[in-house]
């Protein structure tokens, strides 16, 4: 396999709280993996500590073939927070074409990126005046305007409507066909079927790493919910 991310042995302490305990995993290149996982069950850390921004305590976590928060990968990296971090004060377009300009790119990027995220319409709006979802999905455009090697996105659909919960996923399928590599976290399981691969987490452990069918298959069940129901149970009785 020809990994984008190898996180290995890695442990995170957050305040008092072990979060992740040695806790290891690959995501292949080129693929759309799957984070999920109960809240809290250490997600956000995770890619926190794949995009090189989280104190960490031990192992190692390697990206696109270099230690994670190494200079040379900032440009090669999109990260998505939950928290939308584009300029209220800024129209949406303004903050895409300032976001393109870090990377030496013109107007036309920003504009594509606007318009793969749904908001040509709303481009001369200030963000300050958008609905939540569409503040989240200007975040977006930002974090994919200089169409990044590796796309890490946390939670980018939550409030988001069917249709354009649909069309980003689309996209995301077609950034990964073109060789990107999207790590994504999503509490909805039938967003998770549309994932090469899957990384379920509970409390900081890794209890499943495949592909949806055959977490189904291992879990006896005939669809994502159940079949994350059944491994957390399984899970939960072994450590009692
Ligand atoms: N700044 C912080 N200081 C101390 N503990 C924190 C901090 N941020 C998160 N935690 C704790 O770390 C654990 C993992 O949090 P994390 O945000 O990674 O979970 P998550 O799986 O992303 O949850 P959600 O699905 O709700 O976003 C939780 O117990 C949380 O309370």
């Amino acid at each position: 396999m020809d990994t984008a991310i190898e996180v290995t042995d890695l442990v995170v302490k957050r305040g008092k709280r072990t979060v992740l305990d040695r806790f290891s995993c690959a995501v292949p290149r080129g693929s759309v993996t799957g984070l999920l996982g109960p809240s809290g069950s250490g997600k956000t850390t995770l890619m926190r500590a794949i995009v090189g921004v989280q104190v960490v305590a031990g192992g190692t976590v390697t990206v696109l073939g270099s230690p994670a928060g190494s200079p040379a990968l900032r440009s090669r990296i999109g990260y998505l927070t939950q928290a939308p971090s584009v300029y209220a004060d800024l129209t949406v377009r303004e903050n895409a074409r300032y976001f393109a300009s870090l990377y030496r790119l013109g107007k036309d990027a920003a504009d594509r990126a606007i318009e793969t995220v749904g908001l040509t319409g709303a481009a001369g709006q200030l963000v300050s005046d958008l609905s939540g979802g569409q503040r989240s999905r200007a975040s977006l455009a930002c974090a994919i305007v200089s169409r990044p090697e590796l796309l890490v996105l946390d939670e980018p659909t939550v409030g988001q409507d069917p249709v354009l919960r649909d069309e980003l996923w689309a996209h995301f399928r077609r950034m990964a066909a073109d060789g990107a590599t999207v790590l994504v976290s999503s509490h909805v399981m039938d967003e998770a079927n549309r994932c090469d691969r899957l990384l379920l987490i509970r409390e900081g452990l890794l209890i499943a790493d495949d592909t949806p069918a055959a977490v189904k298959r291992s879990a006896g069940a005939d669809d994502l919910d159940q079949a994350f129901l059944n491994l957390i149970r399984a899970h939960e009785a072994v450590a009692a």
